[in-house]
């Protein structure tokens, strides 16, 4: 089984941006030659619409009930897919009234008025992915299936909603069959938690990992192309463990479990965020990657929240817009264009020329290093930590990222922005479940399968070296730009060219032109100098060149 932890919150923020195609951008129509003044502008504004019409938004239809407590259902679903960046039209299939103790009656709509919705949406706007959630009755599922084969969408994400976090029974006994015989075939995802994968295998008990596959697999028979296992519900676990299957391979999705009651409304969350993701062009696994770290950052943020008097309360789909860095303009912690110059110190270097680390800090800042790594090898933690927390306050305030090489403690410990680990340090994924989803964390890689696993462990850039043969680091092989050109056609993540680099070769490993390359980083070029500001200004204007010279 592959166990893949997730991308951390900045990487999963990335995705909830919305995506290029979901922005609507309006073109400046170009006039024909000898059109009027007034009859341009009235095309100005017919370009507008049709360039809109151009750029559809992506588009889930939630076809599922509503939650008068407006934690879970469809208003969870529309709640989700806004954070996402996604248009979420909703046909309802029944009203509850329900609150943060549980579910006190059930109003089912109409079958045929459930017909008549899903026409409505799906005969008018172009839907991309429709999620289910509580279907009622075996007759609504039917009708959904209908409308399916008449108006076919990309992708159907299926939340076998049966029975609540709560423990009220939302769907009975009765549509058990029309889900296995009819929907399952039709659907991309099937979402079960532990209690519903249990109900549609016939009440198997469902206590381990090896359960949930076991369960995983059965459900896949019934002809869904992925099933995800979830695993909320799962007693004595200090993780929350999802598993998913696509008939080949299990991936066993860990994230933090969360200690609060704010839990109502994460299963349709999660469905929700899945199909927000793949309307937005996602594969699979990234989807229910980012859906479900989408989940446990809002559970985060929402820990301490108290709405309602009950046992489990709604949590926050728009804790971003709470954020600081929100409220700066940024919506994410990691801009991976901050790598653009990587200034990463040595205690060597500075001792050798009277510095401290401060200074050498201070003085890349003003020459412009966009993002700032403390690799102290010699240093006695103490001293190290003083001087670490030092820095924290200078990037802080010019706004530029502070990450600490290797030392997990020392980054906890005067609250960096992150941490860089090589391939012989602690594990990403181990380091994030430290420093918590919102840090960065970069990982040294030299080959492909080492960029991989940086992906599965949730870091959120690559560092590739040597490229150029180096003297900072011992016995370190030299990749060349052959060996970092497979690593970053290979790498899902944003990588940093290191090693070698100088004002002198910088320019040739950013002509390189691989898209995801960010930028450089340099220690020597800039420490093993006695004015460091100014080699990093020398630097910098060198990759701007460059980079102007590309764009
Ligand atoms: N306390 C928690 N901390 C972190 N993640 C959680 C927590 N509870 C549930 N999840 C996650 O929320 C998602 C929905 O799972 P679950 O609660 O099991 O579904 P449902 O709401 O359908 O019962 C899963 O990805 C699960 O791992
Ligand atoms: C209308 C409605 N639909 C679904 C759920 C499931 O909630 P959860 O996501 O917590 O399992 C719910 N409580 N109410
Ligand atoms: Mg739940």
């Amino acid at each position: 089984m592959t166990s893949v932890p997730l991308p951390p919150l900045s990487a999963a923020l990335a995705q909830y941006r919305p995506s290029a195609a979901a922005t609507l951008r309006f073109r400046t129509p170009s006039s024909a030659p000898g059109v009027s003044a007034s009859s341009s502008t009235r095309a100005r504004r017919f370009s507008v619409i049709a360039s809109a019409r151009e750029m559809p938004w992506p588009h889930v239809l939630t076809v599922a009930g509503s939650d008068s407590s407006a934690g879970a259902g469809i208003q969870a679903d529309i709640k989700a897919c806004a954070a996402l960046g996604a248009y979420c039209s909703s046909v309802i299939t029944a009203v509850t009234a329900q609150n943060t103790v549980g579910v006190q009656g059930i109003h089912a709509v109409p079958e045929k008025f459930v017909g008549e919705q899903l026409r409505s949406v799906l005969s008018d706007m172009s839907v991309d992915v429709v999620k289910t959630g509580m279907l009622p009755s075996a007759g609504v599922v039917k009708v959904l299936c209908e409308s399916l084969r008449k108006f076919p969408v990309k992708a159907l994400v299926v939340d076998p909603v049966m029975v609540s976090t709560s423990g009220d029974t939302l769907s009975g006994p009765s549509t058990l069959a029309t889900y296995r015989d009819e929907l399952f075939s039709m659907a991309d995802i099937v979402t079960p938690n532990v209690k519903e994968a249990s109900k549609l295998l016939g009440d198997v008990s469902l206590h381990t990992i090896s359960d949930m596959c076991n369960a995983a697999e059965s459900i896949y028979k019934l002809g869904p192309k992925y099933v995800l296992v979830k695993g909320g519900d799962m007693p004595d676990s200090s993780d929350a463990i999802d598993v998913l299957f696509d008939g080949k391979e299990f991936t066993e999705l860990r994230g933090l479990r969360i200690k609060t009651r704010n839990t109502h409304g994460t299963g349709c969350t999660l469905a929700s965020c899945i199909a927000a993701e793949l309307a937005k062009g996602a594969t699979m696994l990234h989807a229910v990657q980012a859906a479900k770290k989408f989940v446990e950052s809002a559970l985060y943020h929402s820990k301490d929240l108290v709405i309602g008097n009950g046992p489990q309360g709604p949590f926050d789909h728009h804790f971003e817009l709470k954020s600081p860095s929100y409220k700066m303009g940024s919506l994410q912690k990691f801009n991976p264009d901050d790598l653009f110059l990587y200034a990463v110190t040595d205690s060597g270097m500075n001792k050798k020329w009277g510095r401290s680390i401060k200074d050498a800090v201070k003085a890349a800042i003003e020459g412009g290093a966009t993002i700032v790594q403390l690799r102290e090898k010699d240093a006695e933690t103490r001293e190290f930590l003083e001087a670490a927390k030092a820095c924290v306050e200078i990037c802080k305030s010019s706004g530029v990222p502070l990450l600490i090489n290797d030392r997990v403690d020392v980054a906890l410990a005067c609250d960096a922005d992150g941490v860089h680990v090589g391939q012989s340090d602690m594990p990403a994924w181990e380091v994030r479940r430290l420093l918590g989803p919102g840090k960065i964390i970069g990982v040294s890689c030299k080959t492909p399968a080492q960029a991989e696993q940086a992906w599965k462990d949730g870091a959120d850039y690559i560092g590739c070296g040597g490229v150029f043969p180096t003297t900072t680091k011992a016995n370190n092989p030299t990749l060349g730009f052959e060996g970092l050109r497979t690593v970053c056609l290979a790498s899902k993540l944003p990588v940093v060219a290191i090693g070698g680099i100088n004002a002198g070769n910088a320019g040739s490993v950013m002509e390189l032109g691989l898209p995801n390359l960010k930028g450089v980083a340099v220690v020597s070029a800039l420490f093993d100098r006695e004015r460091v500001a100014a080699e990093t200004r020398n630097l910098r204007s060198i990759l701007m060149k460059n980079a102007y010279s590309r764009s």
